[in-house]
């Protein structure tokens, strides 16, 4: 794994999004792999910025995000599909019928999770995942525990994810119990990764990602095996790790 360190959470975006542009740059048809949460927001920002000042064009870009919670409708302001459109598709030209998260209020949840990875197949694969980590190393929603082999999913979450994740809701009640992950096997697919983490709360799991064993237990290991991955981490996240 190839490790960018950056000074903070505001660099980490920009030397994010600098490689994302350039991507694009090279491929203009490029699938790229979307994540949600706090981590990615500040890429987010910076593309849109890019897009305003140079233009840089999405039209043929295509887009698969990692996760939705079951329960919760593209119109829910906590829905990942609703953060998407907010964050990203609505500030830049991608065309929104290439971008493709899962549904968390299909009638037939298994029958959705086949047809994801079907679509990502059928489309040619992610050329460019970008991934956050949470604090107990899951990646999309695969919590500890999951298979390495896993495809996309249903997943109950952690108590320790919902808490994490409270802060977007009203109260800890309204999180759902319940969401659909890319899996891990589906994730390793992805030809590039491009993993980012920033803050003293992620230092103990950088730590561990980087020192520690490969581990069902620890989702985010099964990323040592893959042979394209970078890591942007800031001085907080890095704080434990002993770099050479
Ligand atoms: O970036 P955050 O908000 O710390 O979350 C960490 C990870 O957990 C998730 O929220 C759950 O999938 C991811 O979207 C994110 O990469």
């Amino acid at each position: 794994m190839n490790i960018i360190k950056v000074q903070d959470y505001k660099e980490m975006s920009q030397s994010a999004a600098n490689i994302v542009i350039r991507k694009v740059k090279e491929n203009s048809k490029i699938k790229l792999g979307l994540a949600t949460g706090g981590t990615p927001k500040g890429t987010y920002d910076a593309l849109i910025e890019d897009h305003m000042q140079n233009n840089t064009s999405y039209e043929n870009v295509t887009s698969f995000n990692l996760d939705e919670y079951i329960g919760l409708d593209s119109n829910d302001p906590n829905s990942y599909h609703y953060y998407m459109d907010q964050s990203l598709f609505a500030h830049i030209n991608i065309n929104k019928e290439q971008t493709y998260l899962p549904n968390g209020t299909a009638d037939n949840l298994d029958k959705e999770c086949t047809r994801f990875d079907k679509m990502i197949e059928t489309l040619g694969g992610i050329d460019l995942q970008i991934l956050g980590i949470g604090q107990n190393g899951h990646i999309g929603f695969n919590e500890p525990g999951t298979s390495f082999s896993s495809g996309t999913h249903v997943v109950a979450l952690e108590e320790s994810t919902r808490q994490a994740n409270a802060r977007y809701f009203d109260s800890i009640d309204e999180v759902p119990t319940h969401a659909i992950t890319m899996g891990i096997a589906t994730i390793m697919k992805s030809k590039e990764i491009l993993l980012l983490i920033s803050g003293e709360e992620k230092a103990e799991t950088l730590k561990k990602l980087i020192h520690g064993e490969i581990t069902e237990e620890f989702p985010a290991s099964i990323l040592k095996k893959h042979n394209n991955v970078t890591i942007i981490a800031d001085q907080k996240a890095l704080s434990g790790v002993l770099i050479p």
